[in-house]
């Protein structure tokens, strides 16, 4: 049970502004009420999750559903590995759909959202990008760590040290990032994801699809910072979205004829992925596949939105640089506006 205290007594007095949904609390997430507990009985009591780095404080998870997530997954995970290069563990759910719900509305209305832009070249042109989807991301890689180590209350202290000597990083070392430490309300799901798999994750990347306008377009994510054969965990909440996953296109191989035409054998799967599921990518799945969101139009369009989390390990700095680069990036910070159904720019 996490101590109490006084907004207060913990933050000092408010330096920012207050939040334009302030009348949400962790337990009446976008008006879902949720069954009282201890932490209700006084707004000003809610324990929040707190760093330097957070744009506003971040509420625990509601007790109710932090008892929930001590018990999941509420389904034994599936393997699917019928086809050549896959290797997917599926929970179908392994969040129930009440608690499912719940989350989702928290984590929309709590959770500070990004809608990052940036720059590529493609082709020898410089294309400019505005990534279809709210996305944010906490966490640090494997040679860093925070202390001292957060605990579920408190953690407004901690800075990034050298994950073996425990030493302070100076500012350098995280040059055009500051390394945010994953909040409770999302820790308490990483610790439930690791003990399900067996796999250990140190960054949680957030995704928002508002509607069926957003999306993300097929890629791998097999970035060299995760090192080889990387594991990630993907849950779902809210609106139900169609995962696409096809093979990458496999070079013809002379010496090997019969394993070209195997890969040629490889299907694409359309995964629709419910409320509550988790689909853990595994082995050689982030290598040889790539997987998607596509947009939906028509009376699929306006579906209420879904959240994606991933818990993934980097392994090395330059995947906390990438990561805080495009999800969370150098643009305003947006927050949920219950009463506006919609994300609005937060004001510092
Ligand atoms: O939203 C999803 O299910 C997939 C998200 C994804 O592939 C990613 O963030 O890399
Ligand atoms: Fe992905």
């Amino acid at each position: 049970m996490s101590k109490k205290r006084t907004i207060d007594a913990f933050f000092g007095a408010p330096k920012s502004k207050k939040p334009r949904n302030s009348e949400i609390t962790a337990d009446s997430a976008d008006g879902h009420q949720l069954p009282s507990s201890p932490a209700a009985e006084n707004n000003s009591t809610l324990a929040y999750s707190q760093h330097a780095t957070y744009p506003f404080p971040i509420p625990h998870l509601p007790t109710p559903i932090s008892h929930e997530l001590s018990s999941l997954p509420a389904s034994i995970g599936r393997a699917m590995t019928d086809q050549p290069d896959l290797d997917l563990l599926y929970f179908e759910p392994y969040v129930p759909p009440g608690t499912a719900k719940q989350l989702f509305a928290f984590l929309r209305s709590e959770l500070p959202f990004y809608r990052v832009e940036y720059d590529i070249q493609r082709g020898g042109n410089a294309t400019h990008i505005r990534t279809p989807r709210w996305t944010t991301v906490f966490g640090i890689d494997d040679t860093a760590r925070f202390a001292p180590a957060p605990t579920p209350d408190d953690g407004a202290a901690a800075v990034p040290v050298d994950a073996r000597t425990g030493s302070k990083l100076p500012a350098s070392a995280f040059p055009k990032c500051a390394p945010r430490p994953i909040p409770q309300c999302l820790d308490a799901l990483r610790e439930s994801a690791e003990a399900a798999t067996g796999c250990e994750f140190n960054f949680c990347l957030v995704n928002y699809y508002a509607s069926g306008a957003d999306s993300i377009s097929y890629h791998s994510d097999d970035e060299r910072f995760l090192g080889p054969l990387p594991a990630i965990a993907s849950f779902s909440l809210g609106a139900r979205r169609d995962f696409l996953m096809k093979h990458k296109p496999v070079a013809p191989d002379d010496s090997n004829p019969a394993l070209s035409a195997s890969l040629k054998d490889a299907k694409p799967l359309k995964l629709p992925l419910a409320s509550g599921d988790m689909i853990l990518m595994r082995g050689r799945t982030q290598a040889k596949w790539l997987h998607s969101i596509p947009k939906r139009s028509g009376k699929n369009e306006t579906d209420g939105g879904r959240i994606n989390i991933t818990f993934r390990k980097a392994m090395v700095r330059g995947g906390t640089a990438n990561y805080y680069n495009y999800n969370v990036g150098t643009g305003p910070v947006y927050k949920w506006d219950a009463a506006a159904r919609e994300m609005k720019q937060w004001e510092l």
